[in-house]
């Protein structure tokens, strides 16, 4: 590097003639040598324009961890200067999906920031260390290091090397392999280094462009998380902690699933699937959630089965004969006490409302139902699910996206298309279903298309002649249990007749051996009334 050379060079020279003039006058004592080698490096220093500051590959708090901040200077040097570099380095990142290629060390690369010119210049230098290391290159570290003029000083420290930390979390965020997490059974607790959540890489195909449903509500979720992604100064500007809930609920099959995939697609979040029956109570859970990290989406599917309404987790394991139904029950538990072994539905609102106050960084929570009927109303009330959304069976809309995916039919021309769109307004499918029928058996597309949608028109009326069936059995079936009840309340109206009139005997009876009286000699005595 041209400038750093050029200051330690006059150094050196300035020592060299320091230590050649001592070696000469081999009287002079050695304390006055030290004072004239520190004098001078002053002297120079004062002369120097140039601050440096130097990053480190390990250091700060956490001395066995790479930085931060040195992964992000790399990355942003990397993005922004490695182009105007004539040494680089190409390696493949732990979790990117891309070639990274790095400044190479002893190398100088320039930037501008507000019109500054900086110096970057990478480099390592060898540990000293008594242990021998197992890993070659480990008792190496790397640096960077930036020069500027000393008048730049606040600007660099205030403004340039923060933007410099910004740029580079940025960089990464958009270069990494994105994650779907599971939460281990346990929480991950037990061994040191165990984590609560396992993750694999998430690829899941799916888009707006290819989810099936009602295209005016489909713009609506878009422009909903869009608005989400840029409100960051909104929500502070409101106090409000910067998330969002949203509940989808539908049938089964009607792409609630899908559209989760969608939504971490389209916002570029992680995805951490929370299953909510390994988590063995609350204190689990909040450290599930701790765990969770910013620009994330976080899911709970099958809401409704995963925790009671009343308060109390839906028991996983088998019942024992002595706990079934007719058997013995155990005692009943308050609703709402956590008694530490369950998680209940109040720690579960706690915590999702603690996680939002406590935790920076965008987070979306999505519930997943087939029964929103069946869940509490204060799991789904606004600010908590702030957007709920229906999956509905499939429309002629959906059909059309679906007819777009499986069999590239752009227009709606299609002389079954018609038909399918009658049959669709007549019966129930789900898009599961209709996509099943679309899957082209063969390469041969147009004659594939044309067979498929034949299938797709026949399933339909079969659905709809099941459901027509359906709904005359269950409609016989309804007439029957009506007789039958009918019946019943005759006979027991017929049964309540014969003991009133049963009784109204008993009652005469009663009144007829009253009212004869024997004597003591034998006679019968009749008596009138009370007198
Ligand atoms: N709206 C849709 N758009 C596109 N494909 C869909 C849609 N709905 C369902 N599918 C297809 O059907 C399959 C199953 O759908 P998905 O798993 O999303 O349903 P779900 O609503 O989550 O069902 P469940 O309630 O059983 O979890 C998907 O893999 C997808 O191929
Ligand atoms: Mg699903």
């Amino acid at each position: 590097m041209a400038l750093v050379d050029k200051w330690s060079g006059l150094w050196s020279a300035v020592a060299s003639f320091i230590f050649l003039w001592s070696m000469l006058q081999k009287h002079v004592p050695p304390s006055l040598i030290l004072r004239l080698a520190t004098w001078s490096n002053k002297v120079v220093t004062y002369f120097n324009p140039y601050l440096q500051i130097t990053i480190n590959e390990y250091g700060g708090a956490e001395r066995f961890r790479r930085s931060d901040f040195f992964k992000n200077v790399e990355t942003y040097l990397s993005d922004a200067c490695a182009r105007r570099a004539r040494k680089l380095k190409a390696e493949l990142g732990k979790d990117s999906k891309k070639l990274q290629v790095a400044v190479d060390d002893h190398e100088e690369v320039t930037d501008t920031f507000a019109g500054v010119t900086l110096w970057w210049y990478a480099s390592k230098k060898t540990q000293k260390s008594n242990v021998v290391s197992w890993y070659p290159g480990e008792d190496e570290r790397r640096y960077y290091r930036v020069v500027f003029h000393r008048s730049h000083r606040d600007l660099v420290v205030d403004s340039y090397l923060p933007y410099v930390q910004e740029e580079g979390r940025a960089i990464t965020v958009r270069n990494r392999q994105r994650r779907l997490f599971t939460n281990n059974a346990g929480g991950g607790g037990g061994g040191y280094r165990s984590r609560a959540w396992s993750h694999v890489p998430f690829e899941h195909p799916a888009t707006f462009d290819t989810l099936a449903m009602d295209p005016v509500e489909k713009e609506t979720v878009i422009d909903d998380l869009s608005a989400f992604m840029e409100a960051k100064e909104y929500y502070a500007k409101v106090g409000k902690p910067w998330k969002r809930g949203y509940l989808l609920y539908g049938p089964p099959g009607t792409g609630k699933s899908t559209m989760i995939a969608a939504m971490a697609n389209f916002l570029d979040y992680d995805v951490y699937d929370l299953e909510l029956t390994a988590v063995k109570n609350n204190t689990e859970l909040r450290k599930l959630f701790i765990e969770t990290t910013g620009k994330s989406i976080i899911v709970i599917e099958d809401i409704d089965c995963s925790v009671d309404l009343t308060g109390k987790r839906k028991e996983k394991k088998k019942k024992t004969e002595e706990e079934d139904d007719d058997g013995p029950k155990p005692p009943m538990q308050p609703p709402e006490k956590d008694d530490g072994t369950k998680v209940t539905l109040s720690g579960l609102l706690n915590f999702i409302d603690g996680l939002w106050s406590a935790c920076g960084g965008e987070r979306i929570i999505i519930f997943t139902t087939n029964h929103k009927e069946k869940l509490d109303p204060a799991l789904i009330r606004r600010g908590r699910m702030d957007k709920h959304i229906e999956m509905s069976y499939c429309t002629f809309q959906s059909f059309k996206v679906l007819a777009r995916n499986y069999l590239d039919i752009h227009d709606d021309d299609h002389h079954l298309f018609p038909e399918i769109r009658q049959l669709l307004e007549e019966t129930d499918m789900t898009p599961a279903d209709v996509a099943e029928n679309l899957m082209p058996m063969s390469k041969k597309k147009k004659k594939d298309a044309d067979a498929c949608l034949a299938a797709l028109v026949e399933a339909l009326k079969k659905a709809k002649e099941d459901a027509a069936a359906k709904a005359l059995a269950d409609a016989k079936a309804k007439e029957e249990e009506e007789a039958k009840a009918k019946e019943k309340a005759a006979a027991e109206a017929k049964k309540a007749e014969e003991a009133e009139d049963k009784k109204d005997d008993q009652e005469e009876k009663d009144k007829t051996s009253d009212s004869k009286k024997v004597t003591s000699n034998g006679d019968i005595k009749v008596l009138v009334g009370d007198k």
